[in-house]
């Protein structure tokens, strides 16, 4: 069966302009990214600001077109963004964002806002308040404003109108970020019942971790605009193999078992990536305790490893690496 979405290489730069001196600067956001995302399935896309799993996001969805590379959706290419084919599959493609508030027409009730793509796809508008109920809401809330609700409650708004069309694939980018702490957990609960009823498949991303554990089937973990690690979430967030994936599994705070030592903390030497200036070869290698020629001058690949087939882009996924060396230069604390 075909993916319900397929990014074939794609590749995504944008021309920044350099302060007063003039002269722009080439951005590459997103470089050579490959993904497949199946019916009913999440992919959860970590990796630090400004990595590029936005601009990936915003590729998945069509609004914005690689520069280089394919996005297929559902077995056929992904039509122009704007274009009068885009708009039509639109329906099957939505998105939810960080700020729910941002994302809500401040002037407008609830109600009309889920009615909006009701309409505009001329579908049943009768359904806002089923919609409202199934994403935990009140019959009441319709007639509210945004500002009227909780920042929990504005998200379920946006889900609710987000799923009005029936989507197929919903991209969820940092959908919890905004949210308090006692609410992340309910809305993505909320996320994980949407998708098991509705087999959406979703592109979640996010920088918890643990969010994305609890959501995701694959997770894809990215730098400097490459994926650099892509496997089950187990594998890639228990037992990471790229070292950039190690230090940023390492950063989640784990609680204390009675006895047990803190897990070490591997801390990041060196500058924090700029993509107008990538490294060569390697992105990650001025930051890596493995570095040696090759990751100076080669770029690697993303590919399975010789040992257990888990699919990273290192030169030295293969060689059996001294555990404390992953602590050197990289700094243990705690
Ligand atoms: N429209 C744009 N114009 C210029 N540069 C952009 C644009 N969109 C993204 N970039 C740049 O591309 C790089 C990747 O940005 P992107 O927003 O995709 O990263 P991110 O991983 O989603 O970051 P964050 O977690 O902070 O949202 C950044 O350097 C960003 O400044």
């Amino acid at each position: 069966m075909t993916a319900l979405l397929e990014a074939r290489g794609i590749s995504r730069s944008y021309r920044l302009r350099r302060g007063i001196l003039g002269g722009s600067v080439e951005v590459r956001a997103v470089d050579h990214v490959s993904l497949t995302i199946e019916r009913g399935r999440t992919l959860g896309l970590v990796g630090e600001s400004g990595c590029g799993k936005s601009t990936t996001g915003r590729l998945a969805l069509g609004l914005e077109a690689p520069d280089s590379g394919e996005v297929r959706f559902d077995g056929a290419p992904m039509p122009s963004p704007n274009s009068a084919e885009w708009r039509r599959s639109r329906a099957r493609m939505q998105m939810v964002f960080q700020d729910p508030l941002g994302a809500l027409d401040r002037r407008l009730p609830i109600g009309a806002q889920v009615a909006e793509p009701l309409e505009i796809h001329g579908l049943d508008t009768t359904r806002v308040i089923p919609l409202l109920e199934s994403v935990g809401l009140r019959r009441d809330h319709a007639d509210r404003y945004p500002h009227e609700l909780s920042g929990g409650q504005r998200q379920r708004a946006v889900l609710a109108r987000a799923l009005a069309t029936d989507p197929a694939f919903l991209v969820c980018d940092e959908p919890i970020s905004a949210l308090d702490v006692s609410i992340q957990a309910q809305v993505m609960n909320l996320l994980t019942d949407i998708q098991a009823e509705r087999g959406v498949g979703m592109l979640f991303i996010s920088h918890d971790l643990r969010a994305v554990r609890q959501v995701s089937h694959r997770v894809a973990v990215m730098y400097l605009g490459r994926i650099v690690e892509e496997g089950e979430p187990d594998a890639v967030l228990h037992r990471p193999a790229h070292p950039y994936s190690r230090a940023l599994v390492s950063a989640i705070p784990q609680p204390r078992r009675a006895g047990a030592k803190f897990a070490p903390r591997i801390v990041l030497q060196g500058d924090p990536p700029n993509p107008a200036d990538r490294p060569s070869g390697c992105a990650f290698h001025p930051r890596c305790a493995f570095a040696t020629e090759i990751c100076r001058a080669v770029v690697p690949e993303l590919a399975p490893r010789a040992s257990d087939g888990r699919t990273v882009a290192c030169h030295r996924a293969d060689d059996d690496l001294p555990a404390e060396a992953w602590t050197k230069p990289l700094e243990r604390v705690a």
